[in-house]
């Protein structure tokens, strides 16, 4: 047995506030694009997404999510943020480069992974927060709503601007959008592949507070989850769970079927054509950076 198995079988309900070391990584050795820790005196765990150059999800980056998220709820974590080490991009959304002519095997596996972890971040038994501290488009967007509290650096973009790469947002990440914007609101942003500014978003309800910096932001989600302190752990589960259970109910029945949409859609001539025009636009402009 490993040092990280032993970490990893640790409740830190048991933990008493006055442990000697602040955090403690329970990130596995073959962990690649994220580092995963948990603050020994608050039982807070923090997720940082870190595949640079922007976080794309791809497969690994999101089998490696789901497994976090699991480990926060094994180990009775207190809650957990999600962040990004980048200091301009929260996550790009998925990685198109496993949508834009993809292997069969593979370009499954991913979207199931997506499925996987999505699941298990909406459907947490413990309380989730987004400290969003740069872009956030897509599948970025997909994370933060996912979440139950969302807080959010000036001047960067967040929203689901799948309709301008000429993809479509699918029911559930639509879903999760409604649960914190205006159906009205959210029809209009979504069909126009609406990218909020962090201003808009915050007057929208998108994002619940804007703050200057990082340390600001992991300190406000901390804030949200320290603010159960006196909830019974049980009761607020299962009161989650009754808020988020149709939409979580309804992609597990129908995953293989959500699977074959989804293939359906990108393999589409003019959705490849498309998605490669937007690709190429994204090169260009990365490259006269
Ligand atoms: C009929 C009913 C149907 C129901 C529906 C069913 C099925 C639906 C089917 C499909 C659904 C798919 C849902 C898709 C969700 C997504 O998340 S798609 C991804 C959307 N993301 C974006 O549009 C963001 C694109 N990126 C940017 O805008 C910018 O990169 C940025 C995030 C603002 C950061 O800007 P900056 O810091 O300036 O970085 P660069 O633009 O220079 O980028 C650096 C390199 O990274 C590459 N890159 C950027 N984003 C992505 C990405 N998402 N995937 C892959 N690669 C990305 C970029 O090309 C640069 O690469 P090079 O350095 O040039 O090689």
């Amino acid at each position: 047995m490993n040092i990280i198995r032993t970490v990893r079988s640790v409740a830190f309900s048991s933990i008493p506030n006055r442990t000697l070391s602040t955090t403690r990584s329970l990130s596995t050795p073959s962990a690649q694009y994220t580092a995963f820790e948990v603050n020994d005196k608050t039982g807070i765990a923090t997720l940082t997404l870190n595949r640079p150059p922007v976080n794309s999800l791809n497969l690994e980056l999101l089998t490696e999510m789901r497994n976090c998220l699991k480990d926060a709820e094994t180990n009775k974590c207190k809650g957990l943020i999600i962040t990004s080490s980048s200091n301009s991009v929260f996550t790009a959304g998925l990685d198109l480069l496993e949508m834009y002519q993809p292997q069969d095997e593979r370009v499954k596996s991913f979207w199931t992974a997506l499925q996987s972890m999505w699941m298990e971040l909406y459907g947490s038994k413990i309380p989730t927060a987004a400290a969003i501290n740069g872009h956030a488009p897509a599948g970025g967007c997909l994370i933060a709503t996912a979440c139950e509290y969302r807080v959010m650096l000036p001047n960067f973009t967040i929203g689901l601007n799948e309709t301008l790469i000429g993809i479509v947002a699918p029911k559930w990440f639509v879903s999760a959008f409604l649960n914190v914007v205006p159906r009205r609101v959210a029809e209009q942003a979504i069909t126009q592949g609406k990218l909020f500014t962090t201003a808009e978003a915050h007057h929208v309800g998108l994002v619940d507070d804007v703050v200057n910096t990082k340390e600001e932001a992991i300190a406000k989600c901390e804030q949200f989850i320290a603010s159960f302190k006196n909830v019974n752990p049980y009761a607020r589960a299962l009161t989650k769970q009754q808020f988020r259970i149709k939409e979580l109910q309804e992609l597990e029945q129908q995953r293989e079927k959500d699977l074959q949409i989804f293939l359906g859609l990108i393999m589409q001539p003019s959705v490849q054509k498309a998605m490669g025009i937007y690709l190429e636009g994204l090169k260009k402009k990365s490259k006269k950076q």
